[in-house]
């Protein structure tokens, strides 16, 4: 006979498969921020999670982040940075040690931990067998008084203007977790620094991916008394951001949640990266936390 332990196991197996059968075979994209990545357990979480969901047959797709780790390199350097809308302006020096971190560092830390959980993990940024061509990033900023709105040069910033998906179906098709850093070349032969939530949109919807989860350090988008928002749609996000309820880091964020279910994404969700094995509770259980956001 089997015991009540065992008994629940099967239980909570069950419970999964429908969502096991439901996504069989479909891309989740999975953004990890450099503010998730501070405590070692909670990336060991992480990396089993992703490997447990390639094992059920989806296929993670990561994209990591690093804000916080470039910022203590250029420190270290003697450098300060500046953010605009949550971007890091970034001149050529910069864009070289944002590349050193995200490329050289946290890219092949976030590949051993996959392969310490038992799954097969290729390092690869937006370079890498021409996965992205950057282009810069335009913004303007209007003057609060005189309302005149002018071009603010943020550098060697870059977005995604082209994503060739070859080499993330050949490493799938081969078994492999792609791990993504968020640096690419642009035409004009520079590298181009790119938001890591921003590159995470464009490889989502260029894989046309069911999910997209932002694993950050706040227990998703919080409105002006730091409560929970656990349902967005793109309009109650335009007002938020009006309001300025939505600041620094989380307008990058959302701005991909939005692109993401515009461009047929089922769903964008912000997680707290914090909370262990906050993936998984999100998607096979009915304990989901976090802000998810819909059409
Ligand atoms: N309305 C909001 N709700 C939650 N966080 C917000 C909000 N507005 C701004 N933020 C900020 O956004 C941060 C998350 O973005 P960011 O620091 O870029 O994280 P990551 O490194 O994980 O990408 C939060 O830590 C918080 O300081
Ligand atoms: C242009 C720009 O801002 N690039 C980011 C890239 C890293 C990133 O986005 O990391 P998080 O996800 O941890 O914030 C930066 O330099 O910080």
């Amino acid at each position: 006979m089997a015991d009540a332990a065992g008994l629940s196991k099967v239980e909570v197996l069950i419970e999964a498969l429908p969502y096991f059968q439901r996504y069989a075979g479909r891309t989740f994209v999975v953004k990890y921020g450099g503010h998730a990545m501070g405590n070692k357990q909670a990336a060991r979480d992480f990396a089993e999670d992703i490997v447990l969901l390639k094992a059920v047959g989806i296929n993670p797709v990561v994209v990591h982040g690093g804000g916080p780790q470039i910022g203590d390199m250029l420190s270290r350097l003697g450098v300060e940075s500046t953010f605009v809308d949550g971007l890091r302006v970034t001149d050529e020096a910069t864009a070289k040690v944002a590349e050193m971190v995200l490329s050289g560092g946290i890219n092949k830390e976030l590949v051993g931990w996959l392969s310490n959980a038992g799954g097969k993990a290729l390092g690869l940024s937006g370079k890498d067998g021409g996965l992205v061509t950057a282009r810069k990033v335009e913004r303007t900023a209007r003057d609060p008084e005189s309302l005149i709105e002018s071009v603010v040069d943020l550098g060697f910033v870059g977005e995604p203007a082209h994503v060739d998906t070859s080499v993330i179906d050949t490493a799938v098709a081969a078994g492999m977790i792609p791990v993504i850093a968020p640096i690419a070349g642009g035409e004009d032969g520079a590298t181009y620094n790119i938001n890591a939530d921003t590159m995470a949109g464009a490889v989502a919807a260029a894989l046309g991916a069911a999910r997209l989860f932002l694993l950050t350090d706040v227990a998703g988008v919080l409105d002006g008394n730091g409560n929970l928002l656990s349902d967005l749609n793109p309009r109650d996000i335009a007002k938020l951001r009006e309001e300025g309820v939505i600041k620094g880091g989380m307008v990058p964020k959302l701005e991909t949640c939005v692109s993401a279910v515009e461009s047929g994404c089922e769903a964008a969700v912000v997680l707290d990266g914090r909370i262990p094995h906050a993936m998984l509770l999100e998607f096979f259980t009915a304990r989901g936390a976090g802000t998810l956001v819909r059409a």
